[in-house]
């Protein structure tokens, strides 16, 4: 596995080294020492799968504060989708970019997303599932975000948005919120 910097201070791009032969490939997708000795918080507590039945589906920008937070290993396994992180950490040199990565079944690629810094994505395919590896267990209510449109943020997402939960609808503008 390459472990490649992003311009988000500790997100991680990861990308396998497949083993091809007449039948495909076999490729390493995690490694707990290997994420140890680049100095990554290990995402061996819970893991999880977000199925998302239509293209143009928007989930996000979710995140929790850093001090309670949880850092994620994302990766998509069946479609594709245009993964986005905002960093959400006032300390951190990066605070207040963002980041679009694609991540597809086809490419293996997968995103390490430190805490503090929030993650959304919207699907480019029907069917587009991400799994997910996190490093802390889930704690209901913890979780805030941002408006995925948050013109202080403006990501420059490929396509515009068709599916967008209620929830993420309501989610505040970075201007209305008190990031400390
Ligand atoms: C995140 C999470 C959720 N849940 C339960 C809580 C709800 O009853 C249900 C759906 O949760 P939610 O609507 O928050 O799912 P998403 O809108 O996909 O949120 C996720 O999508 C964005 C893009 C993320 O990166 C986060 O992992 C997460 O916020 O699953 C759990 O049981 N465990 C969990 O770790």
């Amino acid at each position: 596995m390459q472990f490649v910097a992003t311009p988000i201070t500790g997100a991680v791009e990861i990308r396998p080294t497949p083993n091809q032969d007449s039948r495909g490939f076999f490729a390493r997708s995690y490694c707990a020492r290997e994420f140890a000795e680049n100095g990554l918080s290990l995402p061996d507590k819970q893991m999880a799968i977000s199925h998302n039945l239509t293209r143009a589906t928007l989930r996000g920008m979710h995140y929790i504060p850093e001090t309670q937070g949880e850092a994620k290993l994302v990766r998509c396994i069946h479609g594709h989708v245009f993964d986005v992180i905002v960093d959400m950490r006032p300390n951190s040199p990066s605070f207040m970019m963002w980041y679009g990565i694609e991540l597809s079944a086809e490419n293996l690629l997968s995103l390490y997303i430190p805490r503090g810094v929030a993650h959304g994505f919207i699907t480019l395919s029907d069917n587009a599932d991400l799994f997910y590896q996190f490093d802390a267990f889930h704690k209901p209510g913890v979780e805030t975000g941002l408006r995925w449109d948050d013109p202080d943020i403006a990501i420059c997402w490929p396509i515009a948005p068709q599916t967008i939960s209620e929830r993420d609808l309501a989610l505040p503008f970075l201007r209305d919120m008190d990031v400390k």
